[in-house]
């Protein structure tokens, strides 16, 4: 179910206006709790929105940032999430964050997924924050459509964790967050930019099987409305 369409004149606005919705939602957290959590999505979208948000007066030493999803590669390979969040989010103030990878020196992607799920599981839950993104394909996360466990990704019964996906439109093997750790956190975001993801949200928005577009999952069953960000 979509909260609220939220439409800005150009990146450069959704992404200032993106990061103080965030912060808001963190500094909220952080009064209330303690501390506060987010999961943030990779790919080339984020950017402008990690250094905007990077900028904001939070108490950062009290954050915990996380990835929906990981390529299997070392942090220091240009294709990292890992990599993207340092380069981008991670700086100034923010540096004092605490960072949880999901990619991990392993024998295999599946250890690593497994020790990641092993951290992951002593955050508090839900998140307070999960930004996601989307393809053009209607994938999110590394909830690809035709994915070799897209099923367990996507499935209720599958509890909160780590898990692996491979698909023809990934690259790497992918470690994802499943969809029962995503769907109930506090504030859950898309965050979309251009007119191809445009109509492809609107064609996701529509009819069809979840496992065409993977996104459906989260506007049909996700526990938390969604807020979609927007920008041309
Ligand atoms: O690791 C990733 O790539 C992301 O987590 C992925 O789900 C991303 O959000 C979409 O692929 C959109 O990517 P772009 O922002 O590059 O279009």
């Amino acid at each position: 179910m979509v909260t609220k369409f939220h439409e800005f004149a150009d990146a450069a606005r959704l992404a200032e206006g993106l990061a103080d919705t965030v912060a808001a939602a963190l500094r909220t957290a952080i009064a209330e709790r303690g501390k506060a959590t987010i999961a943030v999505s990779g790919g080339s979208t984020p950017r402008q929105f990690f250094k905007a948000l990077s900028t904001r007066d939070i108490d950062w030493p009290r954050v915990t940032v996380t990835l929906v999803d990981e390529r299997f590669v070392p942090a220091a390979n240009p294709r990292s999430n890992h990599l993207l969040v340092a380069e981008n989010l991670l700086q100034g103030a923010a540096a004092k964050a605490r960072f949880l990878p999901l990619y991990r020196t392993a024998k295999s992607a599946e250890d690593a997924a497994r020790l990641a799920g092993e951290e992951l599981a002593r955050l508090a839950v839900p998140f307070d924050v999960v930004v996601l993104g989307m393809g053009n394909d209607g994938h999110t996360a590394s909830f690809f459509p035709g994915g070799n466990h897209l099923a367990e990704a996507l499935s209720a019964a599958t509890p909160r964790g780590v898990i692996t996906m491979e698909a023809e439109g990934a690259g790497e093997t992918r470690l994802t967050l499943t969809f029962s750790s995503l769907q109930d956190a506090r504030l859950l975001v898309l965050h979309i930019e251009g007119q191809a993801k445009k109509e492809a949200l609107e064609k996701a928005l529509g009819e069809g099987d979840e496992t065409e577009m993977p996104v459906r999952a989260i506007f049909r069953r996700a526990a938390t409305p969604v807020d979609i960000f927007w920008a041309p």
